[in-house]
């Protein structure tokens, strides 16, 4: 860790105070007193102790005056990663949450959806979720969009824009019975997926990629998911999608796809299942489907909000981390009400403690093993862990600068109380009034600045 690179590059900032992140060896890992350098390309260059700072600044070329003190109680985490994330549905985030899964798709969720045709509103609702997620800490976010490639195209606009990171995914369905009108043929989708990823590329935002995303199994004929599994094969992209998240949802795949052995194998059998897969929800997935997860490399979103809020279930993070099968975190909005990553950290607590009602010998998540899921976790998931999720040298400097002490802030800290308990405190009571700057790329996004 106290390691320094070649210097091959110009140091843009350096920062002295406290650092805490996690390790593939710790959940948390606090660094008190240490200087981290960043380069003009927003990567990390250095990290070490703070009296190194000397050497430091004749080998990369930075005067000392130049460091940036955060001063007391104030630390640096790294950025937090939603990995699954519907920014079409924000608009009625707090809302509808009175339906079993199915049923809410059908009533709220596609009519809302299918008004994306329209650009403006598009922009409207495109711009407000970016800018909340973003105040809320969230530096890398994997969207769901809809099925509309110009309304998705500006969605990927407007975060590179801001400075998110994201993968940003034009839904695919052409199946749907309950809302006629929101749905493409096999062929289209297949054709406007192409074209999705073609003009995103061509882009070249670099920050924001493209997502193949099948809606999920019962919105997606056989045709069309072996077309995007051959996309994505194609192109080297990542995927997306939703499995096992209701029971009622899990019997009617068995219905629809009575030749798969499961709701994984459906997923496998049409190349979905890869090293880039992030599955949302997961709850009711078999010993021998997890399994298939850990071969195909790909990882699941646990979205305990949505899970809860649309009564799905309750997904057994232990059980999957124990199959060696990457996990992160996801909003879920709108099944999940909350927008904010910090929620997501608290439902995973309160969902792991509930199964510890149920079953006392239960062995709940600790907040330090579930801080290292919403940050290194989800970067694991994303597949988007060799740029980001901790403070490695190499990776960008994607960070949140906490305040616990920000005035008329959300909870209190008193004298004794060290990094770690500070840090316990924010996750549990903290928000967006805590979260003084974001860094992405090495890049301030946050405070906004004036012209956005
Ligand atoms: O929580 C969910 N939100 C959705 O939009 C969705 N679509 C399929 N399955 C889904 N689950
Ligand atoms: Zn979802």
């Amino acid at each position: 860790m106290m390691s320094a690179q070649e210097p091959l590059a110009e140091i843009a900032r350096v920062f002295r105070g406290t650092f805490v992140h996690s390790t593939q060896y710790a959940a948390v890992e606090i660094l008190e007193d240490t200087v981290l350098g960043v380069d003009i390309e927003g990567k990390i260059a250095f990290i070490a102790r703070a009296e190194e700072v000397a050497r430091l600044s004749e080998i990369w070329g930075f005067k000392i005056s130049d460091v940036k003190h955060l001063g007391k109680h104030r630390f640096f985490m790294p950025g937090l990663v939603d990995t699954h994330i519907h920014a079409s549905q924000y608009s009625y985030t707090g809302t509808a949450l009175d339906l079993p899964l199915l049923q809410w798709l059908n009533t709220y969720t596609f009519p809302v959806e299918a008004n994306y045709k329209d650009l403006d509103f598009s922009q409207d609702v495109y711009t407000k979720v970016v800018i909340r997620t973003l105040k809320n800490g969230t530096t890398t976010a994997c969207y769901f969009a809809t099925i509309y490639t110009d309304s998705t195209l500006l969605l990927g606009e407007i975060a590179d824009k801001f400075g998110q990171r994201a993968l940003v995914g034009k839904v695919c369905m052409d199946v749907n019975n309950a809302v006629q009108c929101y749905k493409e043929t096999a062929g289209d989708s297949t054709e406007e997926t192409n074209r999705f990823i073609r003009a995103l590329l061509k882009r070249k935002y670099p920050l924001v990629r493209p997502v193949v995303t099948p809606r999920f199994a019962p919105s997606c004929s056989a045709t069309l998911l072996s077309h995007l599994g051959e996309i994505a094969k194609n192109n080297d992209l990542h995927i997306q999608s939703h499995i096992s998240e209701t029971k009622e949802e899990v019997s009617l795949v068995q219905e629809l796809f009575p030749d798969s052995e499961s709701y994984a194998d459906v997923y496998l059998k049409h190349n979905l299942l890869t090293d880039k897969t992030v599955m949302a929800h997961a709850c009711h997935l078999t010993d021998s489907e997890l399994t298939l997860f850990r071969e195909t490399g790909a990882a699941i979103s646990h979205c305990p909000n949505s899970n809860i809020s649309l009564c799905s279930g309750m997904l057994d993070v232990r059980r999957v981390l124990r199959h060696n099968v990457k996990l992160g975190l996801g909003t879920d909005v709108a099944g999940g009400y909350s927008p904010s990553m910090l929620d997501a950290i608290r439902r995973t607590l309160d969902t792991s403690k509930a199964l510890t009602i149920q079953d006392p010998q239960y062995e709940t998540l600790t907040f330090e093993e579930v801080f290292r899921l919403a940050t290194l976790g989800g970067s694991q998931a994303l597949s988007l862990d060799d740029r980001t999720g901790n403070f490695q040298v190499g990776k960008d400097f994607d960070a949140l600068l906490v305040d616990p002490t920000v005035p008329d802030g959300p909870f209190d800290v008193f004298p004794k109380e060290d990094t770690k308990v500070i840090l316990e405190k924010f996750l549990n009571l903290g928000d967006d009034r805590n979260i003084v700057e974001v860094y992405i790329a090495g890049r301030r996004v946050v405070p906004f600045q004036e012209a956005m």
